[in-house]
């Protein structure tokens, strides 16, 4: 039981400095995002959002997380006026979706699931093209497509046709093109699935440094460590309904107590045995016992205290355990406490 630590220390640096007032760029009082009562039901009668309300301040990383299907994507193509609401009002930067829609799409920045650059052309042309559609004046554009190639780190690569990029490089530069308007809010839907972690990482830095600029940030993600790392608050949905909304630290606190990890030998029989001696323990009637690969979790206020006691029970019951650990909880735990299952990032990764 090495890794115990104070369960009110937050790992993200964002948070701390949030917790102890020392904020990187003064906020505006209007939020940048302002949703009250919002739904939207698609034609074919999917309520793919039901009622929600949020709001995310000026200058915020904020995250929005769910299981496939939770109503994200719907929710951030509204917010980008993609879509018209069904009900409730959405202002964005200020502006109401339904009435200013234009003067939305001037002040953000969308970066979809799907890259939107042309593989034809050249990261230098890229960004160009993006000035044009953008309407950056023609005086800007030179010195505009120069400090996003920096910023994004392909200057190197800034004559070569993107097709020959790899997967980071190319979401890299779709992110450099949503940006050359300067836009006051991104939104970015699941910018770095399939990336190897380096090239993660490296997007990670990039996003921080354009929210040090003051960019206000509306990111999706599977990635949990994603968004415990980079996001000062998150939001879950579920089935089109906001379930929790909080910083990492405090949606942490709300799963309540620590999670004991158990290896097991032993087959899938062995983990069903463990399952079942942990549900019916005393000090566990409220925990969370879930099997995992390799044995079980319990979550519970008394993992700490108890821990030992279950590993005993388990031990008498003839089960072999070969490793423990107690441990602060996760965002996995968060998600599964919430939404009854773990984010599924089975995804194909590009080679590092
Ligand atoms: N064009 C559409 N017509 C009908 N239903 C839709 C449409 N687009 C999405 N849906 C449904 O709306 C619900 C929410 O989908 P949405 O794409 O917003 O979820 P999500 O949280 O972004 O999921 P993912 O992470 O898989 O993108 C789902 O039930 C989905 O099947």
């Amino acid at each position: 039981m090495s890794n115990e630590r104070a369960m009110t220390e937050s790992d993200n640096p964002r948070e701390r400095a949030r917790e102890t007032g020392a904020d990187r760029t003064p906020m505006s009082e209007r939020p940048s995002i302002d949703i009250d009562g919002l739904e939207l039901t698609y034609g074919d009668g999917t309520t793919a959002v039901d009622g929600v309300d949020l709001t995310v301040a000026d200058g915020e990383f904020f995250g929005f997380l769910g299981p496939n299907g939770a109503g994200k994507t719907t929710t951030i193509k509204v917010l980008a006026t993609l879509l018209s609401p069904t009900a409730g009002s959405v202002a964005v930067n200020g502006f109401d979706v339904r009435t200013e829609p234009r003067k939305i799409r001037e002040s953000i920045g969308y970066m979809a699931q799907e890259t939107s650059i042309d593989p034809e052309l050249t990261a230098e042309e890229n960004i160009r093209f993006a000035c044009e559609a953008y309407g950056v004046p023609r005086g800007d554009r030179d010195e505009r497509t120069a400090e996003l190639l920096d910023l994004v780190d392909l200057v190197d690569v800034a004559d070569k046709r993107s097709e020959e990029f790899s997967g980071g490089m190319k979401k890299r530069l779709d992110a450099a093109t949503a940006l050359v308007h300067r836009p006051a809010l991104v939104f970015l839907d699941e910018p770095t699935t399939g990336l190897d972690p380096k090239a993660r990482n490296r997007l990670w830095e990039y996003f921080e440094r354009i929210n040090d600029r003051g960019t206000t940030i509306f990111l999706t993600t599977q990635y949990l460590e994603e968004a415990d790392k980079l996001c000062e608050r998150l939001a879950v949905i579920l089935d089109g309904e906001i379930v929790a909304d909080g910083s990492p630290a405090d949606l942490k606190r709300q799963v309540g107590g620590d999670v004991l990890d158990i290896e097991l030998g032993g087959d899938g029989e062995a983990r069903t045995r463990a399952t079942t001696i942990a549900r019916e323990f005393d000090a566990f009637r409220d925990a969370t016992v879930e099997e995992t690969d390799t044995g079980i979790s319990v979550t519970a206020e008394s993992a700490r205290q108890s821990g030992t006691d279950l590993l005993v029970a388990l031990r008498d019951a003839g089960l072999t355990v070969t490793g423990f650990n107690v441990r602060a909880p996760t965002l996995d735990d968060v998600f599964l406490a919430i939404t009854g299952e773990r984010v599924d990032t089975n995804e194909t990764e590009e080679s590092a």
